[in-house]
């Protein structure tokens, strides 16, 4: 889920999803904003957080290596998994994943080689990206090659590169901008691909990336006739639940379309183009209020602020909303439920949801925290236990239980679909735990882990 942003969006493999850019990169492994921006701070108190962190730098971040190995397939919308190496693979894809292959090693220098360029070349760009761009380097440039690199899989791709394209308008980015990424792009990794870049491999990059761009620059152009590119949002209430989790209710300045379940990309007016995402923690709500919940994390620029600065008339910026982590209402199945921390929010919602919908569809939630006094929205989900006779909420505390083991010792599940948000070790133990009590691996949903990656958001 956050960053400098430039996120396109897939969770847990977003954030695909997340400092403005262009050129949005493909989302760390975790698309939500306090999360990615431990990542970005690179200063992990939590093993996970490290973990992605260290994906990054490897380059295969988000995307990458380290990334969940998700058993859930490409949902829509979200980063495809990493390209498999197809025997019928075309001419132009194995030309670019020779060139993935020559410049892996150096990928740091390809990154930095290539806004040195866009930024001399273009320096009107420069204003699209966040003042600080250490850590959103690794973004933009990993979601093009990752597309790039997937280039033979339009059924994912072009959901994928839509929802990129769409969520780039809010960093300002025109159709005028991707000509000169392209140029960029292919300058950078003629200097690093030399051994084994000529004729043939220019023209298919050339051809790769603007089919690639076409698509990113006909989604925004089609989503500008029905959306805006971002919305402003006054902050209401600001309830601080421990000393580093505020949940906090803004007022858009217009209708916000979205389905419980999904996230979205808030800039604060403290650190201008950083995005980050969160996920709503309430359905659509008739009055149009809108709720996250926010843990600041050390360093993290976004969440500390929205933490410990933000006070009711503050005003935010977000973005579209994205994520495919919804109920699906055509059926009566059950639900089981994973929120770990603040991965409780999405889960809220799609509670709110069910109960909306007036069907009595069970619904078990089990809720994982480090300490009883890390449950900070629990007497939220218990009044809700409450009021609707089908749900039941469990707390699962860390010295207690691990929350997959929790899930292990009730049941039966096979009738229920599965949701699971929260930290990206939660998720993968949680996707097993789920698979060994006999969920199939497609009922089971939460945000992209994994990024476009091809080997490695
Ligand atoms: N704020 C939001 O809107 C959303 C946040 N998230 C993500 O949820 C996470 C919340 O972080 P915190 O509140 O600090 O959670 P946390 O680190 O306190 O952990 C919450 C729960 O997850 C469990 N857990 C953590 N790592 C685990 C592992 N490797 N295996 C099994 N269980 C594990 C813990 O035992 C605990 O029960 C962040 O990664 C955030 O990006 C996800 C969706 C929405």
């Amino acid at each position: 889920m956050a960053e400098d942003e430039v996120d396109p969006e897939a969770r847990l493999l977003e954030e695909p999803a997340e400092p403005a850019q262009p050129f949005e990169a493909v989302r760390p492994e975790v698309v939500h904003g306090d999360a990615v921006e431990a990542a970005d701070a690179e200063d992990h108190s939590d093993a996970d957080n490290a973990t992605a962190a260290k994906g990054y730098e490897a380059n295969v971040h988000a995307n990458a290596a380290e990334a969940v190995a998700s058993t859930a397939p490409d949902a829509p919308g979200e980063p495809p998994k990493p390209a498999p190496h197809r025997p019928d693979a075309s001419p132009d894809a194995v030309r670019v994943q020779r060139t993935m292959a020559e410049i892996a090693p150096v990928s740091d220098k390809v990154t930095s080689y290539f806004y040195a360029l866009l930024f001399t070349r273009h320096p009107d760009l420069r204003g699209l990206f966040p003042a600080a761009m250490d850590t959103q380097r690794d973004r933009l440039l990993k979601a093009l090659l990752t597309a790039a690199e997937n280039i033979d899989r339009t059924d994912v791709l072009v959901t994928y590169l839509r929802n990129l394209g769409r969520g780039h308008r809010k960093y300002g980015t025109q159709a005028e901008h991707y000509p000169a990424v392209g140029e960029c792009l292919i300058g950078a990794l003629s200097r690093y691909a030399s051994a084994v870049w000529d004729d043939e491999t220019e023209a298919a990059w050339v051809r790769t990336y603007t089919t690639i761009s076409q698509v990113m620059i006909d989604a925004a152009a089609e989503d500008e006739l029905r959306a805006p590119a971002w919305w402003y949002a006054e902050v209401v209430s600001h309830d601080l639940r421990t000393p580093d989790i505020a949940v906090i209710t803004v007022r858009p300045d217009q209708p916000y379309p979205f389905l419980a379940g999904q996230y979205t990309s808030l800039e604060t007016p403290w650190w201008p183009r950083i995005w980050r995402h969160y996920s709503f923690a309430s359905a659509p709500r008739s009055d149009g209020l809108l709720s996250f919940h926010v843990k600041a994390i050390p360093a993290g620029w976004v969440s500390n602020a929205l933490v410990h600065h933000a006070r009711p008339g503050d005003v935010v910026r977000l973005g579209p909303p994205a994520g495919s982590m919804t109920v699906d209402h055509s059926t009566d199945s059950g639900l089981l439920c994973l929120g770990g921390g603040t991965g409780i929010a999405p889960i809220k919602a799609l509670v709110e949801d069910v109960a909306e919908h007036g069907r009595r569809r069970p619904v078990e939630v089990f809720y994982g925290a480090r300490t009883d006094h890390d449950l900070y929205d629990i007497d939220t989900m218990l009044h809700l236990q409450q009021t609707h006779p089908w749900l039941a909420v469990r707390p699962v505390v860390d010295n207690r239980a691990q929350l997959p083991d929790a899930v292990r010792e009730y049941g039966p599940w096979n009738e229920y679909d599965a949701y699971l948000s929260g930290p990206p070790g939660m998720i993968r133990s949680g996707v097993d735990a789920l698979r060994d009590v006999g969920i199939p691996a497609g009922r089971i949903r939460h945000d992209s882990v994994e990024e476009l990656v091809a080997a490695g958001d």
